[in-house]
């Protein structure tokens, strides 16, 4: 069980268990592992899939893929990169949103990074990157690339998309993005106990924050349509980033929408998406398809 040190404002702020309404902070956390674990088991069961999949020489560096059976050369694919505040979770629990996308014909990737304290922030955001130069090389036929994050994996999709493509094989165009529940300025987090594991400086805070980094993003994924999504009972700190976010790439004239989702903390926002009548499941699929 987790044990709550003695948290001050700010870390209450980044604490999303703390601000659920549907259950106790520990409950929720409980409750998330096992849906998260639970949906992947059931993609498994139901989709075609390649696990483990390379996409680099370092230990964590490999993904999973769920492919729909109608096997189509010409479908839209998904990476999905999961969240847990760089520290927890892994692509073993992050399929769970492949099946309503893969009956629709699909292909989703979870892709696994090093997690603190064996990864680092610079190594995760660099991790994500050549996940997707990967996935365009392996899968070149695909209709279009998507990208969906939640939380600390919105904060790295958010990453992918202001790359500097340059130094890269390949120039990925991301047709659209997903970010859920995500954090986008890392400053803030810096003096909580969030930052123990990862033992960001400074330096590096400011370096892997998306919110300074518009005017790449704007050269690198401008014709990306790109959705933040908050939940209604994330909390004020969270819904923060996600506004001031979303009005920086509104003010650089990219094409986003911020989604207010009501009903929803930390946790269940993305849990819902193994279902297909969910709010957010139905605003993807129009983005996706
Ligand atoms: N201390 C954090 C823990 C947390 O965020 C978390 C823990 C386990 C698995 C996932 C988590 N967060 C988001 O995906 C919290 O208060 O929610």
């Amino acid at each position: 069980p987790i044990t709550w040190p003695q948290l001050n404002e700010l870390e209450k702020q980044y604490s999303p268990s703390q601000w659920s309404h549907r259950m106790a902070a520990d409950d929720v956390i409980k409750a998330h592992v096992a849906a998260l674990k639970s949906g992947t088991e059931k993609a498994r069961s139901v989709a075609q899939m390649l696990l483990d999949v390379p996409y680099g020489d370092g230990e964590g560096e490999k993904l999973d893929v769920y492919v729909p059976n109608s096997s189509s050369p010409d479908v839209p694919l998904v990476i999905y990169i999961h969240g847990g505040y760089w520290q927890f979770l892994s692509k073993e629990e992050s399929g769970f949103m492949a099946v309503p996308l893969v009956q629709k014909g699909v292909v989703v990737v979870a892709v696994g990074y090093s997690i603190a304290p064996k990864g680092n922030m610079d190594l995760m955001v660099a991790q994500v990157r050549r996940s997707v130069v990967s996935v365009i090389q392996q899968y070149s036929h695909i209709s279009g690339l998507y990208l969906c994050g939640h939380s600390a994996g919105a904060h790295l999709a958010a990453m992918v998309l202001s790359t500097d493509w340059s130094e890269y094989s390949v120039m990925p165009q991301i047709k659209g993005a997903f970010l859920v529940s995500g954090i986008y300025d890392l400053l803030p987090i810096l003096s909580t106990y969030v930052n123990e594991p990862l033992k960001m400086t400074e330096e590096v805070a400011l370096r892997n924050s998306p919110s300074r980094l518009v005017p790449q993003l704007k050269a690198s994924s401008s014709a990306c349509e790109i959705v933040i999504a908050v939940g209604q009972n994330d909390s004020p700190e969270f819904r923060k980033q996600s506004d001031d976010y979303f009005k920086s790439l509104e003010t650089a004239g990219l094409k986003v929408t911020l989604e207010d989702i009501p009903n929803t903390d930390h946790f269940n926002i993305i849990e819902q998406l193994v279902d297909e009548n969910y709010h957010l499941t139905q605003v993807r699929s129009v983005e996706t398809i």
